[in-house]
């Protein structure tokens, strides 16, 4: 982790970029309230904003960017390939780049190894699959409109799939997993460390409606910090080596949750929450037409 001038905490990827400790996350968070969130985020300090295609406020995410007044080339932006949209990732490049008013990218992921028939949501290609995605999104290396290209939800299976095809000239830079205390994922985060491949957690409070804000092991430790559960579980995440992206569309919360400088957790708080026996998951496959995980890591 190293420092730069706009934001404390950041991570260096394989490219020498560094990509900050903590974003604002926008999945579900609507058209009439994302403009405002993310010019709030940027007023309080953040300086990384996550989108995809699929979310359909790319647009908004776009204006609210400029609205902040905070030149573009201070924000690391992350978005993402759709689905029905793997064989045709020029356009969805450029397709995201006009939603957001931007000429580039910091981060472009695959957003899901599930190249989806467009003309039926519930089929999968059978004369495509996420490697001949890849072999695309790499072209778009050097066009000037993407500084880094990762994946999001690949488990072992699909990375070492990925990575062993002779068309795989590029390694993800990033890899954007579900990751809070109720899914560690402990050898898929070992793996991509071995690997060189950065994590992003996502779902890093739990999601709506989190199961882990009754968690008595996370309560005590947010009671003895002085901090809220949810400043400890974007500790938690910070710690252990990947970056956070905290939704919310709520001005207090956006500001509370960037409170990561100045404290830390022990490493023995960090195990305890490492540790808690409770399992669960925001994000499944079962809407793909294609099993995506296949293990109690993925
Ligand atoms: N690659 C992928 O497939 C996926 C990527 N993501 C990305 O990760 C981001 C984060 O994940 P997400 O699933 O949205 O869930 P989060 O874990 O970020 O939780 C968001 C929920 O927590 C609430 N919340 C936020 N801060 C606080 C707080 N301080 N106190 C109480 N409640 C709070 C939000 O409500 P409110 O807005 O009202 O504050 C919202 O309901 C997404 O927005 C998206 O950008 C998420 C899922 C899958
Ligand atoms: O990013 C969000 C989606 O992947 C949820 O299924």
């Amino acid at each position: 982790m190293a420092d730069n001038q706009y934001t404390k905490k950041t991570y260096t990827l394989a490219s020498g970029d560094k990509i900050p400790a903590i974003g604002l996350g926008t999945w579900q968070s609507g058209k009439n309230e994302v403009s405002e969130a993310v010019k709030h985020a940027l007023s309080v300090g953040y300086r990384y904003i996550d989108t995809a295609l699929a979310y359909g406020n790319e647009h908004e995410v776009g204006e609210g960017i400029r609205a902040s007044g905070v030149p573009r080339e201070q924000i690391w932006v992350t978005t993402k390939l759709d689905n029905p949209w793997h064989k045709r990732v020029a356009e969805g490049i450029d397709t995201s780049l006009k939603n957001l008013g931007t000429d580039y990218v910091d981060l472009y992921l695959m957003h899901w190894p599930s190249s989806t028939r467009p003309d039926d949501l519930s089929k999968h290609y059978d004369d495509w699959n996420f490697i001949d995605t890849w072999r695309e999104i790499q072209k778009l290396v050097g066009t000037g409109k993407v500084r880094n290209i990762g994946v999001s939800n690949f488990g072992i299976t699909n990375l070492e799939k990925l990575l062993n095809d002779p068309s795989t000239k590029i390694k993800p830079a990033v890899n954007q997993i579900e990751l809070h205390p109720n899914n560690p994922s402990p050898k898929l985060v070992a793996y991509c460390k071995e690997k060189g491949i950065h994590l992003t957690g996502y779902s890093c409070l739990g999601s709506t409606n989190s199961p882990l804000y009754k968690d008595e092991t996370l309560l005590s430790i947010a009671q003895a910090k002085g901090k809220t559960p949810q400043q400890v579980l974007l500790q938690w995440g910070i710690r252990n080596g990947w970056d956070v992206i905290p939704k919310s569309v709520n001005k207090d919360r956006i500001a509370g949750n960037f409170d990561i400088d100045g404290w830390s957790l022990t490493d023995e708080e960090v195990q305890k929450l490492s540790s808690l026996p409770d399992r669960f998951k925001v994000c499944s496959d079962d809407w793909l037409p294609v099993k995506v995980f296949f293990g109690d890591d993925e």
